[in-house]
């Protein structure tokens, strides 16, 4: 697939799934996500005050927890290209009213910020949607400053054999029956297979985010390496 046609292809899928992605995270990933998320927030020990940059930020949910981190002498972004993800996001701003928070209309693959403007930059389940992995890392590596981190959570490719199995299977056929039942989306469900099972295990991510330009990267696995951590340092 073109460049052009997986951009377009993800970025129908989410103007289409916006209603149900909330609800469908919760349920195709068991509620998984959501601790997966504190976890990576632990490790980030994200100050008062710093600024923050979060990619692909969807319904807003790890901007909106950034948001909180930093308080209201910081400064978070979230950038998606999906007017109608952000459309969620923008109601859960309002509900929570966090001035801090300011919601961009943008493309990961040319970021619309100057060279080392946030302290911390993060993607969450946005790598492996956008058309090229390494134009992206070297975006957010170019926006976030020296001694800044950035921090990707995303599927990834479990070892263990027979659990390996298991897990493709259930990404392959259960997902996408799921996501016809609950969202009457089999065709976007089955992208989310797709794309989850042509991205690239946690040790070739990590070697991706050393020739982006990170001279640190630590990575954890989430139960059972269904879901990694990489964390780079500028
Ligand atoms: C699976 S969702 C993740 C949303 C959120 N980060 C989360 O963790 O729930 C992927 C998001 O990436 C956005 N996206 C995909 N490709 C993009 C691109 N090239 N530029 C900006 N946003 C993109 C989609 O619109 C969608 O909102």
């Amino acid at each position: 697939m073109s460049e052009r046609s997986k951009e377009e292809r993800v970025h129908h899928v989410f103007e289409k799934i916006y209603t149900k992605y909330d609800s469908m995270n919760s349920i195709i990933s068991f509620q998984r996500h959501k601790s997966w998320r504190k976890d990576v927030m632990k490790k980030m020990k994200v100050r008062e005050g710093a600024s923050a940059l979060d990619v692909c930020c969807g319904t807003g949910d790890w901007a909106i927890s950034l948001a909180e981190a930093v308080g209201e002498n910081g400064k978070v972004v979230g950038l998606d290209f999906s007017q109608n993800m952000l459309s969620v996001a923008k109601e859960k701003k309002e509900r929570s009213s966090l001035d801090q928070l300011e919601l961009v209309h943008g493309n990961a693959m040319e970021l619309p910020f100057a060279d080392n403007s946030f302290d911390y930059v993060t993607i969450g389940f946005g790598l492996r949607n956008v058309p090229d992995y390494m134009t992206v890392l070297k975006e957010m590596y170019r926006v976030v400053r020296p001694g800044g981190l950035v921090v990707c959570l995303e599927t990834s490719q479990p070892t263990l054999i027979g659990y390996r199995q298991l897990y493709y299977f259930y990404f392959r056929f259960i997902m996408p029956a799921i996501g016809r039942l609950m969202a009457k989306s089999y065709k976007e469900y089955a992208w989310l297979n797709e794309s989850a099972r042509n991205f690239p295990d946690k040790d070739t991510l990590k070697r991706m985010f050393y020739n982006a330009g990170f001279s640190t990267v630590h990575v954890k696995s989430y139960t059972g390496g269904v879901a990694a951590m990489h964390m780079g340092i500028k």
